[in-house]
């Protein structure tokens, strides 16, 4: 099929982490501002963010970088606008945004405050409707009147659903990964409907979110994992155990493992970032 063909083709996208599809132009642009505060020296990051091809240890190297220069609560709500916008373009028409709160004292943000910039975010998106909020929501204590985008709700617009996880990265503590899953149960009502556990697979260890998992879990919060990045029989067992509702990339599973996977019939998102 023709590009123009799969482009025009409805999707679902089901495995976009946040500031995984900023645009290269945003994050040029965003580099260059800090290059000339003297907070970073262009030139050094430029090539690494253009850069086709990366192994695993360059890609989270390219996460701290671009959480640099997304650091502030407005950067946040632009690249939601944008990240959806692009989505919505490519004729994705439902989109499952996975991002990680971020707690930085320093510029007065918790969890909760990047959160609502990620909501502010969905808000601003005027190039096509944002089907946010769950239908069966109850919206008496929602602040904004209404997240559903209905500034042009023509028949000609586009319209595309969003659904929000929140992600627990393998660097923190139990602690810190029960507070985004308790953040997750409060903004339920907002569109948030799971967690996902994510970041450098080498780094951390399950029992770490086990707890803050299996509370979700309780909660009725859809979980879905990274698992088998990397060889990790002993993880990869655990994780199966854990019956999650989707397992992300899978690429490093044994044949044993892929047979007692494919008898869980667990649905299994982005392997083609691997192969890629
Ligand atoms: C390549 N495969 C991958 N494996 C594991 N985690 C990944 C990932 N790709 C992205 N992330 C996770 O998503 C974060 C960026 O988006 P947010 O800041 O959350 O919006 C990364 O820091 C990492 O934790």
């Amino acid at each position: 099929m023709e590009m123009e063909g799969w482009v025009s083709m409805p999707k679902v996208e089901l495995h976009a982490h946040l500031n995984g599809s900023v645009r290269d132009s945003t994050l040029l642009e965003l580099a260059r501002v800090l290059g000339e505060k003297g907070v970073i020296v262009f030139s050094d990051v430029e090539h690494v963010i253009l850069k086709n091809e990366r192994s695993l240890t360059e890609v989270f190297r390219l996460f701290d970088l671009i959480h640099i220069l997304t650091t502030d609560h407005k950067i946040i709500t632009r690249i939601t606008k944008e990240v959806i916008e692009d989505f919505a373009s490519e004729n994705v028409v439902y989109l499952e945004l996975r991002t990680t709160p971020k707690k930085n004292d320093s510029i007065g943000m918790s969890k909760r405050s990047y959160l609502e910039a990620v909501l502010e975010g969905i808000k601003a998106v005027n190039t096509v409707d944002v089907a946010f909020r769950p239908h069966n929501a109850d919206v008496s204590n929602v602040k904004s009147s209404s997240l559903i985008n209905d500034t042009c709700n023509g028949s000609t617009r586009k319209e595309i659903y969003v659904r929000l996880l929140l992600s627990i990265d393998r660097r923190e503590s139990t602690e810190a990964a029960m507070e985004t899953v308790k953040l997750a149960l409060e903004m339920r009502d907002l569109g948030v409907v799971g967690i996902d556990l994510s970041g450098n697979p080498i780094v951390g260890e399950w029992m770490t979110f086990f707890p803050a998992l299996k509370f979700a879990r309780e909660q009725g919060l859809y979980i879905t994992l990274h698992c088998g990045e990397v060889p990790n029989p002993k993880e990869i067992q655990a994780m199966l155990d854990f019956l999650p509702q989707r397992i992300g990339h899978a690429c490093c599973f044994e044949e044993e493992e892929w047979k007692r996977f494919k008898s869980l019939n667990i649905p299994l998102i982005c392997i083609i970032q691997n192969i890629l």
